[in-house]
């Protein structure tokens, strides 16, 4: 299996009011192509600082990250840049759609970003939501749709570049139980038929039992 991520020895501090804590203090992970992986620790555990620093969002850490074979630490910022639009796709807790634009809008802009041309974008993205459920919904703003729905746009978003990995930190936090597994089954399907990695924070074992391994984030290392 060809090697996604690879992260080795990765810390992170932040010093507060005068004192300081170490909040990862050495993640080792490896993630294979393809593969579909739950971070799970408890709250404040360092789930979300770790996919911050995968994500190519934050600098400030120590150890390597190696994102389909590039070390990033060695990138400026327009090469992490690059990096982060061509080999990632976010998904929030929130779904931080921007309100302005309809929810195709919001799936072929990333696309636009990279080069794609209009109508190949807007094929893809109006796939993507169709696929999603979302056929009816195209046109409609992210305040005009339910939490599912919007959270829907932000996979049909995350997805539509087809990224190599795919960081979800706590997708389905802010929905109801069935909601929530609903659209994970959707997620984790497309993620599957694309073929891309993924790895989602989830404070939810029952989510996390779908997925194809569990890692979780302890004293600042993973078990
Ligand atoms: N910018 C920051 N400055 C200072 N401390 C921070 C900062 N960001 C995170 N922390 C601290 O780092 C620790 C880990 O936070 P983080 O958000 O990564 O945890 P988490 O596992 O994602 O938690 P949750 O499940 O509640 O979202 C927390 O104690 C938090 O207060």
């Amino acid at each position: 299996m060809s090697e996604v991520l690879s992260v080795t020895a990765l810390s992170r501090s932040f010093t507060q009011g005068g004192a300081r804590i170490d909040v990862l203090r050495g993640v080792d992970l490896t993630v294979d192509a393809g593969e579909i992986i739950a971070l799970l620790g408890p709250s404040g555990s360092g789930k979300s600082t770790m996919l911050q620093a995968i994500g190519l969002l934050e600098g400030g850490y120590g150890g390597s990250i190696r994102l389909c074979g590039v070390e990033v630490a060695k990138e400026g910022n327009e090469g992490r840049t690059r990096l982060r639009r061509e080999k990632l796709g976010f998904v929030y807790q929130f779904h931080h759609l921007l309100p302005d634009f309809t929810a195709i809008e919001n799936v072929i802009l990333p696309q636009l970003i990279l080069g794609r041309g209009m109508d190949e974008a807007r094929a893809r993205a109006e796939s993507l939501l169709t696929d999603l459920g979302l056929a009816q919904r195209l046109e409609h703003k992210p305040s005009q749709l339910s939490g599912g729905e919007q959270q829907r746009v932000a996979v049909a978003r995350a997805l539509a570049n087809r990224p190599a990995l795919v960081l979800a930190d706590e997708p389905t936090g802010n929905l109801d139980e069935r909601t929530a597994d609903v659209v994970v089954d959707e997620f984790i399907r497309l993620v599957r038929e694309q073929g891309s990695a993924a790895l989602i924070a989830t404070h939810n074992e029952r989510l996390a039992a779908r997925m194809d391994r569990i890692v979780r984030l302890h004293d600042g290392r993973l078990d």
